[in-house]
């Protein structure tokens, strides 16, 4: 399995854009409601067509305002196990109890359109990508501090008292990997002032974005 899943990587970690030039996808990882989609919003409103977004499966019901293929691709438990098991997953995890993943199919997807694929993955996927060749950047959204991630969770109006305990108690263990693991990510962008957070996250793919543009 671990060579069908390399093979894949390879053959996308190869593809090159309509200029000839091979675009990295670019991970970002860190807590739940350390600001990921929010970053990421704004930079494809700023750059619409440099880049686009690896829609990930998961098995949670969407929330308000959320459409099946755009935030995710929601699947049942079932469809999702099944696909697990057809090898169509370039990695997943189950996370507050539910399933997320992010699809090869999703992933080439974005790469044959010749934009810089963007996968919003946790720990656990990060891990799993660092096994295949996909050779992204790996960027990892740090929150200022518990207690500022803990309020911005709480102000987001998603949690219930009990999946917000489950996201803080994850976000230890998140950070303390960012922290700990030597290498494990290219970039820690600390996302306190937001302009700030994305002005460093432009800098660090501008040279990707000029490509694209190019
Ligand atoms: N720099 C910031 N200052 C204040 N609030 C912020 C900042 N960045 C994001 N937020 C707010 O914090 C909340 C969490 O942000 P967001 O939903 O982008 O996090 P996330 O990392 O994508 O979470 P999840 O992994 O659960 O999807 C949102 O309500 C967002 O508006």
């Amino acid at each position: 399995m671990l060579n069908i899943l390399k093979q894949t990587a390879r053959s996308m970690a190869s593809h090159i854009n309509g200029n000839g030039i091979a675009l990295r996808p670019v991970v970002f990882c860190g807590p739940s409601g350390s600001g990921k989609s929010t970053l990421l919003k704004r930079l494809m409103n700023e750059f619409p067509k440099a880049f686009a977004f690896s829609v990930s499966h998961t098995t949670r019901k969407p929330r308000a305002g959320e459409e099946n293929g755009r935030e995710y691709h929601f699947v049942t438990r079932d469809e999702m196990l099944q696909a697990i098991q057809n090898d169509e997953f370039l990695e997943h995890a189950e996370f507050s109890g539910n399933i997320y993943g992010t699809s090869k199919k999703s992933v080439e997807h974005v790469l044959s359109s010749g934009r810089i694929c963007a996968l919003d993955v946790d720990i656990q996927g990060v891990k799993s990508l660092k096994k295949s060749n996909l050779n992204p950047i790996y960027c990892f959204v740090k929150p200022p501090s518990l207690d500022a991630l803990e309020k911005r969770l709480t102000d987001r109006g998603t949690e219930t008292p009990e999946s917000l305990k489950k996201r803080l108690d994850t976000a230890k263990i998140e950070l303390d990997y960012a922290e700990n693991e030597p290498n494990a990510f290219d970039y820690v962008i600390v996302n306190d002032d937001l302009d700030q957070a994305y002005g460093k996250l432009r800098d660090i793919l501008k040279s990707q974005i000029d490509h694209v543009n190019k």
